[in-house]
């Protein structure tokens, strides 16, 4: 089987002295309910990405990942424990050390694809012109040059998606959030935009923590998988995904990856 013990990996971190870029240490989250009850939605979540990984986090609906996700991007605040990034605390408001891509298109359809991607950079001390040439780097980066000017409303659900993870990425990161990125899509443009995303990775060097439903793109995109348990959402397994570092699409049709593949699904269903 393709894969590590936790305590595996962490021997292999000790040796390579790398420090966590994310950080989530015993995070719990409950919601009021009615009377004086509360839903456990997310309980004692450790957590560790380490800097350049891509880390995918799956589970059935309704365990608590875009809770999980909302909380690291200060969108919710937690019941109880600790988000750090590079080591420190990072619970409270949104920050451009986060950067978040929803599922949803949340583009900003009176702007244009070059001033969506601008839209971050404002807020920061940048001359208009180091701001140009940041969109244009972008721009480059998510291949959308020639709809610099176009609106959202005339791209594809792909290049949206391309726009809003190029905006995303404009206020580099220290951690990109994706929740369900390409849940919209067909599964003809999904695996296109699967394929953008690592390669996107490989130039960017950006670490990303994503969630999705599906199992094949978790481990297509990742180094790692967390799997999560339902009610209350906890971290079930942690699984590597041992395969080249340069994968094409026929990668999902090799022994390697459909074994791992069964040993996910296996996992997700015991829970
Ligand atoms: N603001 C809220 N108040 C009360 N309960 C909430 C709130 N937000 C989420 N929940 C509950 O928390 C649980 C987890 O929701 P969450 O959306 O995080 O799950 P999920 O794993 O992302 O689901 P899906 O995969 O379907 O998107 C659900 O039972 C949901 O009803």
């Amino acid at each position: 089987m393709n894969s590590r013990t936790l305590q595996e990996q962490t021997s292999v971190r000790l040796l390579d002295r790398q420090a966590p870029k994310l950080s989530i240490e015993h995070l719990s989250k409950s919601y009021p309910v009615r009377g004086d009850r509360h839903l456990n939605v997310l309980q004692d979540i450790n957590l560790e990405i380490f800097p350049r990984e891509f880390i995918c986090l799956v589970g059935a609906s309704g365990c608590g990942k875009s809770t999980l996700l909302n909380i690291i991007a200060g969108l919710t605040p937690p019941s109880s424990g600790a988000v750090l990034i590079d080591g420190r605390s990072v619970t409270g408001k949104p920050g451009s050390d986060r950067g978040m891509v929803f599922q949803g298109y949340t583009l900003y359809p009176w702007l244009t694809v070059a001033q969506n991607i601008a839209f971050g950079l404002q807020f920061q001390q940048m001359s208009k012109s180091a701001q140009r040439e940041k969109v244009g780097y972008f721009l480059n980066v998510v291949g959308l040059e020639k709809f610099a000017n176009s609106y959202p409303k005339q791209l594809s659900g792909g290049m949206k998606q391309r726009v809003a993870i190029a905006r995303a990425l404009a206020n580099e990161p220290a951690v990109l959030l994706m929740d369900e990125p390409f849940g919209a899509l067909d599964a003809q443009t999904k695996e296109q935009m699967q394929e953008f995303l690592l390669e996107l990775w490989s130039k960017t060097h950006v670490t990303v923590l994503m969630i999705t439903h599906d199992v094949e793109e978790a481990i297509y995109l990742s180094q790692r998988v967390y799997v999560l348990s339902c009610r209350p959402g906890r971290v079930q397994s942690e699984i590597l995904v041992d395969l080249p570092e340069h994968r094409e699409l026929d990668i999902k049709l090799a022994p390697e990856f459909v074994a791992i593949k069964r040993q996910v699904l296996q996992l997700m269903r015991q829970e």
